[in-house]
Parts: C-alpha cells; structure tokens; sequence
C-alpha cells in the first residue's frame, strides 16, 4: 500500500506535501512525459488554491449514495490497529478548475486508498500517476490518516481562548472559506490539530457538532497581524493617569501623571491563550477585580456602589504616598504615609502596580495593598490602566477585567447632563460638568483602549443607565464567584 512518506523526523502540512511530492514520485515515474506531467500538475498554481472540505464518518455513512465507500470503511473500522484513527474522509476541491479531490491535510504517513474511486491498495506509485494524469475533471483522493499513537486513544484536550475574531469569509490566505471555523475575541476553541503549521484544525467548545474547521495556526496570525499593523506612536492619552481607592473623593481624581508609557505593545501580539477551567474552591482567595475604562465613565461610581452594596464582602486598596499627613488623617485608614526615601526604594523593586507624582510627592498603589485585602478572604475592587493589566494577569491574583464602556454621545449627553467630572486640567482638581470635548475624548480613549486591550477584557458593561450598569456588573460578579470559568493554564500550576 502507498504510504505519503518523507523524510524522517520531518512532518510538512499540505503545502509542503505538495511541493514535495513531484521529486519523490519522480523516481517511479516510467516516462519523461509523466515527469512532466507530475511537475506541471504539482506546479498549477490553482492546485494551491485548494478548497477543502471535511467530511465526518458519520455524515459519510449516513450518505446512501456513498455505499462501496461505507463498506470500505467499515472494513477498515474492522481492523483494530485503525479503529480509532479513521474518523475523517477528506475532500478539497480547486476553485480554478472545479478539481474536486478526497484527502484532508495530508500527512507523512497517511494512506492513500483510493484515486477517483480506483482502489490503489495495490498499486504502484507510477500506475497512481497514470490514473492521474488520465483524470479529467474531477479528481478524488480518499486518505486514511496515518497513525499517531498520541490521538489514538482520547481526543485532544487543548482549549484556548481566541483573543481576535475571525471570519475565513474576510480571510484571502484561507485555502477553502467553506471549510474555515469563524469565532468571536474570547471563543473557547477546542484544537483538533495542530499538524499544519500554517492551518489549524479547531471547533467551538462545548459544540456538538463535531465537524473541525480551519483556524489560522498562532504562528501565521502573528505574522499576519504583524505585517498589518502599523506601529503608532498613539497620542490618544488616557488622560486619568491612574486613580487611587482613596475615600477623600476631593483628592480621588486625576491629579497624578503616571510615569509608564500606555504605547502598544507589539510583542504582545494577541492570537490564542491556552486555558482551562477553573473553579474557585470554597477557603480560596477572591478573584482580583479589575475595572478599566477611560476617565468619567464612571468607575469610581460604580465601585462606591459596589462597596456600599455588601462592605464585608467588597473592599478597595489603600494608597501610599510620601506627602506628609494632616490631621485628621490616619496612617493606613486614607492612605500608608511613607518617606519619599523609602517609596523611590520601593519603585525599583517593583513594588507599586501604578505610581505617579503630584505637586512633588509621590502617590502609588502596591502590590501589598491588593494582597492585603485578598488575605481578608475579601473581593479586591481596582482600577487601574489598561497598560498594566499584563503585570496583574498572574495566577495569585487571577484577575477578572471589566472594562466600562461609554454609551453613545447622544446617551452621553442626556444621561450626563447633571453628572460632575473632576477636572484635572485646573490645579485644584475641581468639578465641572462634562463638557461636548469630554465626551468626545472619553469615545475616542474607549475605542482606543478596546482596540489596543480588548483581548484582556472578560466582561464589557456599557455604562448607560447606571442601576442597569450596577447590576449586570454586580451580576457578572457573582457568576466568577460561582461559576467555573475558562482562565489560562499558567494560572492553575502552582
Ligand atoms: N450611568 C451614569 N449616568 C449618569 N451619571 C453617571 C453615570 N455614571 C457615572 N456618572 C457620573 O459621572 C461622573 C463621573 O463618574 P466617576 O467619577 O465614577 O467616573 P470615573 O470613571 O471614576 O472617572 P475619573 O477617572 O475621572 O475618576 C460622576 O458625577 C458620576 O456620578
């Protein structure tokens, strides 16, 4: 039986099989002319093209048409050795010359069974090449895929998130559109396979049907992303640098200037992130919450919400700063007053998430100060920059990221009309009401921050009627609680 073989240790996906194809069989081929004919063919750009599609066994052996291939089939099933690893009938079909072949991505290995339904068990390379090239039109290949002893006994249990969304319908590189797997930023995939390097085999989580599609492989999305990316110096700020939990809602503003780029990572390409499911056991800490969003849209209201709903339950971080304490103030009830000496120290050891300066003293939130309220057995309420989200996607504090989104202008502006935001543009942090530019700029950082950040945010609540607000979130809170959810694999090894 001919076997689809290559050199060892070296296993190409389909393009390469195909390139690879013509100076292997060329040895058996008789004559110059079925040479010729094997580098033409090999060479047609539309056999490039191929679209492909994928047949399960079960839709095959429903087919009464497909009776001889049933049979085949079962007598294959038959065998023990193959039981488990005949499970596809794969066809691809050339959209340039409606070619339409049997085999799936093929692989070193598989079997070639059948050419235009001609058995080929026993059949020398070179008398498959003169079926070939005496074939017109139509062309069918059936393939067994060859063994993998790693498949053979449960299905591959590799999930990940998808962190863009995917339609092949847009995708020009996709070899068959019809054979793609569209999903949404924040699918859960199951990878089928990952043999291919270009196209990986994938279908929805939890998807009964259990059809594979196409998905662009991590490493070919990252090129593609890469290539079509300009990289942009963005001026859209996020004005509010970086809030603090303080109570003193006069000083809880944007008065601070943060000290780290909000530029685009580029090394950060977002493709896949492996997950797995993750259930919080009963003692465990709290989830860390984050809320992220661009200045007025109502962060702050929301968590005051939240804290004022159940306190034993929510709490915030309390600040450091190296301004020195009034009065009436406490060391660790407002904020944890420390010298500058020491919070310079404690910048180099990396031990604020967000730092920044005001009026010549320093104001942070630590690292500490989450874990401190996370000891408490307490759900953390943070808001931070989107830019420092990657710093705090750790497994101690496996955050869940809400990003708060405006509604549209118009929304804005009626629902607004009363609200104050704390200007940061005047010295004494007052408030104003929101002015026309206020909204625009808040719109235009959302959309920045989504498209930059998007891929890292697990829940997304327009904040539109606030009470609505409120409620989805205090609703997605729970369901984290409770629920079991997908997070990334590094988090659940200790
Ligand atoms: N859905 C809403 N409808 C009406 N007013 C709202 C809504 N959400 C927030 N506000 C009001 O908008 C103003 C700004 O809200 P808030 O201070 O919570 O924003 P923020 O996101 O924390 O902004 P900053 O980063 O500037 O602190 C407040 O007066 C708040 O009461």
């Amino acid at each position: 039986m001919p076997a689809l073989t290559t050199g060892v240790g070296h296993e190409p996906g389909l393009y390469e099989l195909l390139a690879a194809l013509p100076s292997k069989l060329k040895p058996h081929a008789n004559h110059p002319e079925e040479s010729n004919f094997l580098q033409g063919m090999f060479e047609e750009k539309s056999l490039h093209s191929l679209n492909i599609f994928f047949f399960q066994l079960s839709e095959e052996l429903q087919d009464e048409s497909a009776t001889r291939e049933v049979n085949e089939l079962l007598k294959l099933l038959a065998k023990p050795h193959l039981k488990v690893r005949i499970f596809l009938v794969l066809k691809f079909q050339c959209v340039d010359c409606d070619l339409f072949c049997v085999t799936g991505l093929i692989h070193v290995g598989d079997e070639l069974k059948e050419v235009n339904g001609i058995p080929v068990d026993d059949k020398k390379p070179e008398e498959i090449i003169r079926i070939l090239a005496q074939s017109q039109g139509a062309i069918t290949f059936k393939v067994v895929p060859g063994v993998k002893e790693d498949v053979l006994v449960k299905e591959p249990k590799m999930f990940v998130k998808a962190l863009f969304d995917y339609d092949p319908k847009d995708d020009k590189a996709i070899p068959c559109q019809e054979a793609g797997l569209a999903f949404k930023k924040g699918s859960i995939l199951q990878i089928m396979s990952q043999d291919d390097a270009t196209w990986w085999q994938a279908k929805h989580e939890g998807d009964a049907n259990p059809r594979a599609g196409l998905i662009p492989s991590k490493q070919f999305q990252e090129r593609c992303e890469i290539l079509s990316t300009p990289l942009v110096f963005s001026g859209v700020g996020f004005r509010r640098s970086f809030r603090l939990s303080r109570k003193d809602k006069k000083t809880n503003k944007s008065m601070y200037e943060c000290k780290k780029s909000a530029i685009y990572d580029t090394a950060d390409v977002p493709t896949y992130e492996e997950v797995t499911k993750y259930q919080r056991q009963d003692r465990a800490k709290h989830r860390l919450v984050i809320l992220v969003g661009p200045t007025g849209v109502g962060l702050n209201e929301l968590k005051r919400k939240l804290l004022i709903s159940d306190p034993q339950h929510f709490s915030v971080t309390i600040p450091h700063t190296s301004r020195p304490k009034k009065n009436l103030e406490n060391d660790g009830v407002e904020y944890h007053f420390i010298s500058k000496h020491l919070f310079e120290t404690d910048i180099q050891n990396n031990k604020f998430i967000e730092f920044g300066e005001y009026k010549g003293n320093y104001y942070g939130t630590s690292l500490d100060s989450i874990r401190s309220v996370l000891s408490k057995n307490k759900v953390c309420l943070l808001d931070v920059q989107p830019h420092t989200l990657k710093h705090l996607r750790t497994a101690e504090f496996k955050p869940f990221v809400v990003f708060v989104k405006p509604p549209t202008i118009e929304r804005l502006r009626l629902t607004r009309m009363n609200a104050k935001v704390i200007s940061g543009k005047d010295d004494k942090g007052s408030a104003k009401t929101f002015t026309e530019d206020d909204f625009q700029e808040m719109l235009a950082t959302a959309q920045t921050m989504e498209n930059q950040y998007g891929h890292l945010f697990e829940k997304v609540i327009v904040n539109d009627n606030l009470s609505e607000a409120f409620g989805e979130l205090r609703a997605a809170l729970k369901k984290v609680e409770l629920d079991t959810q997908w997070v990334p694999v590094s988090w659940t090894h200790s």
